[in-house]
């Protein structure tokens, strides 16, 4: 049977426009259907405005560091909310050019539309009310923020997507959550001068993370101003007269605030995407269920990135489509590899780390040294400002092997980016020992990390 296409993408996002790009370079017929803006989570209300707001809400706090350098400033610093979330749209609104510009630039037939399935092979272009038919299909519609729907008032607080594009930055902010997205957000916020509370359900933040990874970011919430309150969570929010909102918590305190923010994570985006009309299987949260070549239990039907909820990461959406391009397309089967995926959080200071956390290790059976250096960076002495690094190795007993790194301190992403290469390598204490020093860096303490602290 001849068909429209030979793979149709539903959802411009990482993984989406990565896979589209490749089939069609490869020579293959290919559309691809996204209902927003090309790019995106990641480019268009994640990863990209999310960092463009860090670096916002650092520049804050260079400025105090500098004085310890000689700079005055005439007049007390202040910051206009107006000119950041403009300028940050206007890059977003430029990359999402850019997104539709490498689908047409590659002949793909780039589909303004919602696309839902309608059966193995067949696609419902939303709103041009057309059918297509493809030989193979790509489901890469991501995820979006959730709130909690069972408390009333909870449609009174924004999500993520709603925090780039707020009309007037307010003076107060209670954030739910204890992941990513709260912890990233309430820095922000307190770096750009709003008075922030976390409230968190559980009893630390970041529990995917090293332990003493977790506990630098809880420790640097008062110098930044951040509140935390844990183990509770809302029971309900209410609108004030005045324009605010009055939030309840379960340990029966009472929150008045300007603004609510839910960061309690995130769900694919399957709900009326016909997935059950097909027999597409979904787990409980909604995620596609795939193998290991993200096929799905329709075999002409394959999903990456966020809707299969396995590691929701952007390069990770894009190796996944890599993968499949590669498999389907390529005649080159290819399969994701999972292990030593390196993540950060763009708290301030960050955190970052790559491989196994000492508890995972022990949990997968390895017998580990763990090597600390806690630390006040160079740059933070003059500067008067108390600001520590913690630079963690944890290392296999038997084979010297480096399984994991775990950096809390000023650009901890770009440190644990170029040390997962060498981690993921598998190589091993000694060989990190041998490496001469780069110095005065902050990084060169990896190399002559020798204080065991736990064994
Ligand atoms: C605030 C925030 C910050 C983040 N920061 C980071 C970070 O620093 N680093 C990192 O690695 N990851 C980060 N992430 C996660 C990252 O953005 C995602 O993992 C990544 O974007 C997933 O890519 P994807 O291709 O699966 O889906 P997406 O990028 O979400 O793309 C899915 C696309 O499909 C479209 N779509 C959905 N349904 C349909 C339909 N039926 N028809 C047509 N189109 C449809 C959507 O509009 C969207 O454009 C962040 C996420 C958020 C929310
Ligand atoms: N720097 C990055 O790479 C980055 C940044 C942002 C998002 N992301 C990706 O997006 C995903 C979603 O981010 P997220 O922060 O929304 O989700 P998350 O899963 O990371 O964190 C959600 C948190 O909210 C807590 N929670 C749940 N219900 C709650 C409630 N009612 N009250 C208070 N807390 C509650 C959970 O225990 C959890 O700690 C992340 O898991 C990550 O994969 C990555």
């Amino acid at each position: 049977m001849a068909y429209d296409y030979d793979l149709f993408v539903i959802g411009a996002g990482s993984g989406g426009v990565r896979a589209a790009r490749l089939a069609a370079q490869a020579g293959f017929k290919v559309a691809c259907a996204e209902e927003s803006k090309p790019g995106g989570t990641c480019v268009v209300r994640g990863c990209v405005p999310k960092k463009l707001f860090v670096y916002a809400s650092e520049y804050g706090h260079m400025m105090e560091d500098a004085k310890g350098y000689g700079w005055t400033f005439p007049e007390a610093p202040r910051h206009d909310w107006d000119t950041l979330r403009d300028n940050v749209q206007a890059e977003v609104e430029r990359l999402s050019g850019i997104y539709s510009g490498i689908l047409e630039k590659n002949g793909v037939d780039h589909i303004r539309s919602r696309a839902v399935l309608v059966d193995p092979h067949t696609i419902h272009i939303v709103e041009e009310d057309r059918q297509v038919t493809a030989e193979k299909i790509l489901v890469a519609v991501g995820g979006r923020p959730i709130r909690d729907d069972g408390i009333p008032g909870a449609e009174l607080g924004i999500v993520s997507d709603d925090a780039f594009l707020l009309p007037k930055l307010p003076k107060t902010a209670v954030i739910a959550g204890g992941g990513y997205i709260a912890v990233e957000f309430a820095y922000i916020l307190a770096g750009l001068g709003v008075a922030v509370t976390l409230v968190y359900r559980g009893e630390r933040v970041l529990r995917s993370f090293d332990t003493d990874l977790a506990s630098y970011v809880e420790g640097n919430f008062e110098r930044a101003g951040i509140r935390y309150v844990n183990n509770t969570v809302f029971t309900k929010i209410e609108e004030m007269d005045v324009g605010g909102r009055r939030v309840h918590l379960m340990n029966g305190d009472v929150l008045d605030t300007e603004l609510v923010f839910w960061a309690i994570g995130r769900r694919p985006n399957t709900d009326s995407l016909g997935v059950d009309r097909v027999g597409v299987q979904v787990d409980r949260h909604g995620a596609i269920i795939v193998n290991e070549d993200s096929q799905s239990s329709v075999p002409s039907i394959f999903a990456v990135g966020d809707v299969t909820n396995r590691v929701n990461l952007t390069p990770v959406a894009i190796r996944e489509a890599a993968a499949f391009v590669e498999t389907q397309f390529k005649g080159n089967p290819r399969r994701m590899d999972y292990d030593f995926i390196p993540k950060a959080v763009f708290s301030q200071p960050p955190v970052a780390s790559v491989g196994y956390t000492a508890a995972e290790a022990r949990a997968a059976g390895y017998e580990v040294d763990v090597y600390k250096a806690d630390f006040r960076a160079m740059r933070n002495i003059l500067a008067q400002n108390p600001e520590r690094c913690i630079m963690k190795l944890v290392v296999c007993k038997k084979t010297d092997k480096v399984l994991g790194c775990h950096i809390a301190g000023t650009e901890a992403g770009e440190m644990v980016q170029v040390a997962a290469i060498a981690v993921k390598a598998g190589v091993t204490k000694a060989q990190f020992d041998a490496t001469c020093a780069l110095h005065p860096t902050v990084a060169e303490e990896l190399v002559t990390l020798n204080t065991i602290v736990e064994e």
